[in-house]
């Protein structure tokens, strides 16, 4: 066996990524980092089992220090001072195209919770990154339609997003193990272009998905100061933006960027994969921890303005930005009603954000650039408002924790809504598409994860409904055939729904928590050689 071995079909242009000195580049990473990596997801195995035992967690006592200490994170670099508005999406061309003339500051280029892992889209995502990056990315749509540049001197910076750390890939095996999926994008997108972005006056730019604890961050770290360095790219070129989405990483933002700061530029409050973390981790701890129908969650549960407030105020004592988050209301150009109520509850969100003292936000869609640009512009006297310090704020553990001071109720809707939702949202994932509207809203892989948690939590906790019914696993049973009709009505997806609803009853119902939806899902997709 090679010591590197692609076996992923065959893509579009795949000889100018997967070169030999790039798959050289990226076994290295692995056979330096895998190892830890591997360490690391067992740790989190360990702490989430003690978790589940005590129902308690609290700022750690051996980093102390360096939440009391005195250090900032390296200052920006000029290209990634202002970063008010920025658009999430896919690396699909098209799409890649209509952000980069979306007029929004940078770009999330995702190859994570909006993406799925077939290799099709690894590697055409690489592919689109390369493009975007040398201003030669277009298309002619199938029905005819011309997408260029609209002007290649004025782009949103491109921040790609790496996979977390807990998927493979399991098209590129290095010594007969799959690599690393995070090294894999992350070596790709660094070996192609580290060099080149630089030469155009910008920078290697990331955000970070996922992370449970500082010890990931380092190794983070450890994987960008070797990177810079075998490549010849002057330390601390890097700069990485850290989603703090796991409630354990909500602990542990300071040492997060200590860890990175040489490398780092802000925190993310990533409110879904956020919650999604809460059910999990808490799921079967002692007490009450089930939460009120996902929707019903808002911004303004105390628990979320504690994790909100707490990440603006960590960033800006450090010199990094605090962005927002994502509403997840996505504006119809066919339906003007649900356009002005998206834009209504879009705007509310993004009000909250800048008056909380966030530098920027997320938008979904091309559509809510200019929203979120007014409401940030109105209140921004710069570029940012790192000035901001927010002293006021001092959160404790308990309000980090205070999930039962979150109002709102469970019901039977709420229940149908995360059904028809997992199952729908899984049958695009397997087709190919990470992010879907649903209802008029996003789903991506942290909602669907929310979706399927939920459920198993009520299910297990015997929870009961508004209307005073139990949740068990007959009546989930029972609503999932309900809604699996009416998909098969509605006709999106049709041959991927089969799978997605034998996945979805197995990873909302099964004793055995899956950790990640995405891994059992993409079990399905290697099988079927996607
Ligand atoms: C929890 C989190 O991690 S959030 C971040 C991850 N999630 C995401 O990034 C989701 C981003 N958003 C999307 O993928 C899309 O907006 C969807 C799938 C939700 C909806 O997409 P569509 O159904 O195509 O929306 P719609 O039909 O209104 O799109 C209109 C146009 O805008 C484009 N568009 C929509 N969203 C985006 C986007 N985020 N980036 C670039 N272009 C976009 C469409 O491609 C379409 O282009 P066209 O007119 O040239 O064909
Ligand atoms: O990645 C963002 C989130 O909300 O999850
Ligand atoms: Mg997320």
């Amino acid at each position: 066996m090679p010591d590197v071995e692609v076996t992923g079909p065959p893509v579009e242009r795949d000889e100018e990524i997967l070169t030999a000195p790039a798959l050289a580049f990226v076994a290295d990473l692995q056979r330096r980092f895998g190892a830890r990596r591997d360490e690391l997801l067992l740790a989190r195995r360990d702490r989430r089992e003690e978790l589940s035992r005590t129902g308690r967690l609290d700022f750690l006592p051996e980093t102390a220090e360096v939440r009391a200490g005195d250090w900032q994170v390296a200052p920006a670099p000029a290209d990634l001072t202002d970063r008010r508005v920025e658009i999430t999406g896919p690396t699909q061309r098209k799409m890649a195209i209509n952000a980069l003339n979306s007029g929004a500051r940078v770009w999330l280029a995702d190859l994570e919770d909006a993406n799925t892992p077939h290799w099709a889209n690894v590697v055409g995502g690489q592919v689109t990154l390369y493009d975007a990056v040398r201003r030669t990315i277009s298309l002619t749509s199938p029905e005819g339609k011309e997408y260029r540049l609209r002007d290649p001197d004025d782009l949103p910076v491109v921040l790609p997003r790496p996979r977390g750390w807990h998927l493979p890939e399991r098209h590129l095996y290095v010594d007969g193990r799959p690599a690393v999926g995070a090294l894999v994008d992350f070596g790709l997108h660094f070996f192609h272009n580290a060099a080149e972005l630089l030469a155009r006056g910008s920078g290697p730019y990331y955000y970070l998905p996922k992370m449970e604890s500082h010890l990931e961050a380092r190794l983070w770290n450890e994987v960008f100061t070797h990177a810079q360095a075998e490549l010849g790219i002057p330390h601390g070129t890097v700069r990485a933006t850290v989603l703090i989405e796991t409630i354990t990483a909500a602990f542990e933002m300071e040492e997060i960027l200590y860890e990175l700061r040489e490398h780092a530029s802000g925190l993310n409050a990533g409110r879904w994969d956020y919650l999604f973390s809460i059910i999990k981790t808490f799921r079967d701890a002692p007490g009450d921890h089930t939460l009120p129908d996902r929707n019903a969650v808002s911004m303004d549960a105390p628990m979320m303005r504690a994790y909100s407030d707490l990440l603006v105020r960590t960033c800006h004592r450090r010199g990094a930005f605090a962005m927002g988050g994502m509403a997840a209301f996505i504006p119809s150009r066919r339906d003007p009603e649900v356009n002005a109520a998206a834009f209504a509850k879009v705007r509310a969100d993004k009000q909250r954000e800048v008056e909380a003292g966030f530098d920027g936000s997320w938008v979904a869609h091309p559509d809510l650039v200019p929203l979120c640009a007014e409401v940030f512009d109105a209140v921004l006297e710069g570029p940012h408002q790192l000035a901001r310090r927010r002293e006021d704020v001092s959160v404790t553990a308990a309000d980090l924790l205070a999930l039962d001071r979150t109002p709102g109720e469970r019901t039977e809707a709420g229940l149908r809504g995360n059904i028809h939702v997992g199952i729908g949202y899984l049958a695009a994932w397997l087709a190919g598409n990470g992010a879907a509207a649903i209802d008029n809203l996003m789903e991506d892989a942290a909602t669907a994860e929310i979706s399927r948690s939920q459920i198993w939590q009520w299910t297990h906790a015997a929870a009961t409904l508004d209307t005073g019914a139990v949740v068990t696993r007959e009546l989930v049973e029972r609503l999932v055939e309900e809604e699996y009709a009416a998909l098969v009505d509605a006709g999106a997806y049709a041959e991927h729904l089969d799978r997605a609803r034998e996945l979805f009853v197995r990873t909302a119902l099964d004793d055995d928590f899956v950790d990640f939806l995405t891994l059992p899902a993409y079990d399905v997709v290697v099988a079927a050689g996607g």
